[in-house]
């Protein structure tokens, strides 16, 4: 039966400082770097032994899935890596401290850009270093693609075609899957396989380094069973579908 491994990546130079990180390529801090490891025991402990991986193009992510697979001694398997699978674009938040954007705009709006479903934050200027396209690891995706701000409506609007052409077919085949991500884009998975409700994915966290083991059936898209491994710093699910 197929198995999937969603794995936030563990916590980040600017999650520790509290800011706005999304499309900001900010790397893992030491206590991310023993997450990540942790991820990986906590998967060879519960038997799972992926046979393919996909990750952001983001390092923190990247690093996280690293030390996982390396604590499966699994470094071999083929990983792909697609912008798809970013964090949801922070866009003119990028940067900015969290509590000190609550004490400028106020506690709802900022619960609001994080939160809601389709309320975008407001969009980081075009000429921008954090703007995607002067990034040149965007080079190759169309310029129509790349947000300058995504609410998790849009995050799962690029995630979804990804999830459906180039991940699900390998569940299909009753493949085991590991997935590294993000805050958000990982939501947005959530919200896509528990189909969770649009007022109901407010309230869905995913911590960090932690992985959610999820039970497919053979059709890949049915749940029969998930669960954080760590359930020390477990999230509540949302109910199965
Ligand atoms: O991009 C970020 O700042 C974090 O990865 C997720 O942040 P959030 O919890 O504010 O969505």
């Amino acid at each position: 039966m197929p198995q999937l491994a969603l794995i936030r990546h563990g916590q980040s130079e600017w999650n520790l400082q509290n800011r706005f990180t999304g499309w900001v390529d900010v790397d893992l801090t030491d206590e991310g770097v023993a997450q990540a490891r942790r991820s990986g025991e906590l998967l060879a402990k519960a038997g799972f032994k992926p046979q393919r991986a996909y990750v952001s193009v983001l390092k923190r992510a990247i690093r996280t899935l690293n030390f996982t697979l390396e604590g499966l001694d699994r470094l071999w398997i083929p990983v792909e890596k697609s912008w798809r699978l970013n964090e949801r674009h922070y866009g003119a938040l990028a940067g900015l401290d969290k509590d000190e954007t609550r004490a400028k705009h106020g506690a709802d709006q900022v619960k609001i850009w994080r939160r809601s479903f389709d309320t975008p934050p407001p969009p980081v200027a075009e000429d921008h270093e954090f703007h995607p396209a002067n990034d040149d690891r965007y080079a190759d995706v169309p310029r129509e693609l790349l947000p300058a701000a995504e609410s998790l409506k849009l995050t799962l609007d690029r995630v979804e075609p990804y999830w459906t052409s180039e991940i699900l077919p390998h569940l299909k085949k009753g493949e085991t899957i590991a997935v590294a991500a993000h805050g958000n884009s990982l939501r947005a998975l959530v919200k896509l396989l528990f189909r969770v409700g649009d007022a109901e994915i407010m309230e869905v966290e995913i911590p960090t380094g932690n992985p959610l083991l999820i039970d497919l059936a053979e059709d890949g898209t049915t749940i029969l069973g998930a669960r954080y491994l760590d359930e020390s710093r477990a999230q509540p699910l949302p109910p199965l579908p």
